[in-house]
């Protein structure tokens, strides 16, 4: 399986070579960027060491062409004209969010740009999304902060347990943000401090929070969400709460949660009393899950930790190639994470 990777010179792009590197089915193939072209990827990504002799190369579609998978890891927007000119032959994987929302209006809103369309949804553990990936030539990725909190959740929802409201706070390491420099991710904005940001239902993942939410729930889901930048560099935690219906017991909580997620290879629901952390989940394509029920409040809690890079990028995106071609779904994905 011959790879391409474009936004090579990325966070993205370069977490899912560190997982291509370890993956036995694949081959590296064509590795391009945009202001970096012509850069060796060693100056770029020194961590790859097997690829520090590579040359990034310009994205186009002549360089991208002949390859079995294409990941595109570029800013929103760009990849829906890359796609469009790469044809039917390769299984095309966007990390960006151009194809995620079904909703072209939500897409408008949130984006403000005409609304390109709507790929398979490349997260596995939402019900039925193993059968859509299943022999697809085309997956969106998720994004990094709706694959944590949509974790944490659904389980409360495909149950039937909580109101269609839900209450988000999340942390998230600066890496989510790109690599591209930003005043507000330097290094003596960053360290020591916790900062809010995209407060009031404005972050463009509300729309994606709601869409995966509802579609469990099979009624609309109100999100407010509220996302915070950690001084770490990976590592998303979010807690997430939503009113519980009458009568919901803590047992009944817990039990939902278990069976929702029994058996799934990548999210394990902790055992009581103990809580997820960033740190247990560092370059591993886990979830780790916990949920309490707040009888004074009534409310559901559930937190979820994953890495932004990994289970929230790179690695979801390798797990739904995986299935889409087809492989054993944990093909060489990491289950460990780098603690302390
Ligand atoms: N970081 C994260 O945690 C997550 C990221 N994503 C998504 O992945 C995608 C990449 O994000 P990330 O890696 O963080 O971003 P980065 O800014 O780190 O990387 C962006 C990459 O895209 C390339 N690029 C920039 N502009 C263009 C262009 N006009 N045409 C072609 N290539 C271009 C850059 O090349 P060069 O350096 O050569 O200019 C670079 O390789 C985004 O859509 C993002 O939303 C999704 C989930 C989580
Ligand atoms: C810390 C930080 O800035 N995080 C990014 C997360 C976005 C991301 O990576 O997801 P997409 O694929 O949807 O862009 C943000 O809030 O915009």
């Amino acid at each position: 399986m011959r790879a391409a990777v474009a936004g090579a010179s990325g966070y993205a792009g370069g977490e899912i070579l560190r997982l291509l590197l370890g993956h036995p089915e694949a081959e590296i193939g064509a590795l391009t960027g945009n202001s970096n072209a012509g850069q060796p990827l060693g100056a770029l990504q020194p961590q790859l060491t097997p690829l520090a002799g590579r040359t990034l190369q310009p994205t186009t579609p002549e360089i991208l062409a002949g390859h079995d998978v294409v990941f595109l890891a570029l800013p929103h927007g760009e990849s829906a004209a890359v796609a469009e000119r790469l044809g039917d032959a390769a299984l095309i994987i966007d990390c960006g969010a151009d194809f995620r929302l079904t909703d072209a209006g939500a897409w408008r809103h949130y984006y403000g740009t005409p609304h390109a369309g709507t790929w398979p949804y490349g997260l596995p553990e939402l019900p039925g999304a193993r059968d859509a990936l299943r022999g697809s030539r085309r997956i969106a990725v998720p994004g990094c902060y709706p694959t944590a909190v949509t974790l944490a959740l659904f389980p409360a929802y495909a149950a039937g347990l909580a109101e269609p409201e839900a209450v988000i706070v999340a942390a998230s390491g600066t890496s989510g943000a790109g690599k591209a420099l930003k005043p507000h991710l330097l290094g003596s904005e960053v360290m020591g401090a916790m900062s809010p940001y995209g407060v009031g239902g404005v972050h463009r993942h509300t729309p994606e929070m709601i869409q995966n939410l509802s579609a469990v729930a099979g009624e609309e889901v109100t999100v407010s969400f509220t996302p915070t930048l950690a001084p770490m560099p990976r590592g998303i935690l979010a807690t997430c709460t939503a009113r519980a219906r009458p009568g919901v017991t803590a047992a009944a909580v817990r039990e939902s949660y278990a069976k929702a997620l029994a058996g799934e290879p990548f999210v394990r629901l902790l055992p009581e009393g103990q809580w997820p952390t960033t740190a247990a989940v560092a370059g591993a394509n886990t979830a780790l899950i916990q949920v309490a029920l707040d009888e004074r409040a009534g409310r559901i809690v559930a937190i979820g930790a994953i890495d932004n890079l990994t289970k929230g990028t790179a690695g979801g995106a390798v797990q739904a190639m995986n299935i889409a071609l087809g492989l054993p779904e944990e093909l060489g994905l990491p289950l460990t994470g780098l603690a302390p």
